[in-house]
């Protein structure tokens, strides 16, 4: 935690929706004048994507079959624990980007499956937004979460996730639906050991559920769009929320639990500015004091 150098973390599952949700912190953070070093968990992983086929191949051949992008030690968790720490010492970090499309191999300039070379962060930015796969980890070793001012977690229904990233894999990625199924079930057993436990130290959940049938997602023709679902949201601790408030602004909402408010898919967005919008200035308003 850092008063003079706030960080923002956004977690979810491959497919989540944490990138569509970046998108709402971005506009936020553009309207209240919010200058955001942005940084994304892939840039983190461990190996290249030619080098983690083999070092699956490798783990596979001697018996273990879940190795996978999910895992602690695919990831260089270790330097994402330490560019938390520094950045909320210093307001310093580095980061880089690791290239999934022929579109970003081009933006980029390195063939895709690579890594772009580590560079620095900007100077004087107001805060670090992190949006990826382990923004919330907490274990004997490595512990990320202990340095994040706010965390996010992104949860659809697990059916919608899954339809969700294999949608976005076949369309962005150029995977079929057989591959992207092979992978889900190669990370299942780190699904649930080290995604899911996250999503007890983030401060609010957002679960997306869908009110369509979704009981085959492997067949899912299209992503259920946020009129055909509807939205959890959890704080955890909820002292200081005005629910009476987000009760009266969004259509359709109600509580299910004294800690939780559900909400029409389509008012997310609505939702996420109405709730986050304060938060991220309190995180602003007490940086610029320190600073002043
Ligand atoms: N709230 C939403 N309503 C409708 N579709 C959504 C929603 N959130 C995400 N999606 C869709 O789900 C797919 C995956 O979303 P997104 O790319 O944001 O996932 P991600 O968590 O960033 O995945 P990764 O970390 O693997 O890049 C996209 O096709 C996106 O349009
Ligand atoms: O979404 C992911 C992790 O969040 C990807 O599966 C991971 O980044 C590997 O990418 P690729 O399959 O393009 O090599």
């Amino acid at each position: 935690m850092s008063v003079k150098h706030p960080i923002i973390s956004v977690t979810g599952s491959s497919g989540a929706g944490t990138s569509t949700v970046k998108h709402t912190f971005d506009q936020i953070f553009r309207r209240e004048n919010i200058t955001a070093v942005s940084i994304e968990g892939d840039a983190f992983h461990r190996y290249d994507r030619a080098t983690m086929k083999a070092e699956i191949a490798r783990r596979a051949a001697e018996g273990d079959q879940t190795f996978s992008h999910f895992n602690i030690e695919a990831n260089e968790l270790e330097e994402l624990e330490r560019v938390f720490r520094d950045y909320g010492l210093t307001g310093r970090g580095r980061s880089r980007h690791y290239v999934h499309s022929a579109e970003e191999a081009e933006r980029f300039g390195v063939p895709v499956g690579t890594f772009t070379e580590w560079a620095p962060f900007e100077d004087k930015s107001d805060l670090l937004f992190y949006e990826g796969l382990h923004g919330s980890v907490a274990t004997d070793t490595i512990n990320v979460a202990q340095y994040a001012d706010l965390k996010i977690g992104v949860v659809p229904v697990i059916n919608l996730e899954w339809i969700q990233k294999i949608h976005r894999d076949r369309a962005a990625r150029g995977y079929s639906t057989e591959a992207v199924t092979d992978t889900i079930l190669r990370r299942m057993h780190a699904y649930v050991h080290v995604i899911c436990p996250q999503f007890t130290e983030t401060d609010i959940n957002f679960q997306r559920v869908p009110t369509v049938d979704t009981s085959n997602p492997l067949v899912a023709r299209w992503i259920p769009t946020p009129d055909e679902s509807m939205v959890v949201i959890r704080f955890k601790n909820p002292r200081g929320i005005d629910f009476a408030y987000l009760r009266s602004m969004i259509d359709g909402s109600f509580m299910s639990r004294a800690n939780s408010i559900v909400i029409p898919g389509g008012k997310l967005d609505l939702a996420m500015q109405l709730i986050l919008t304060p938060m991220i200035l309190k995180l602003v308003e007490r940086k610029r004091r320190a600073l002043a």
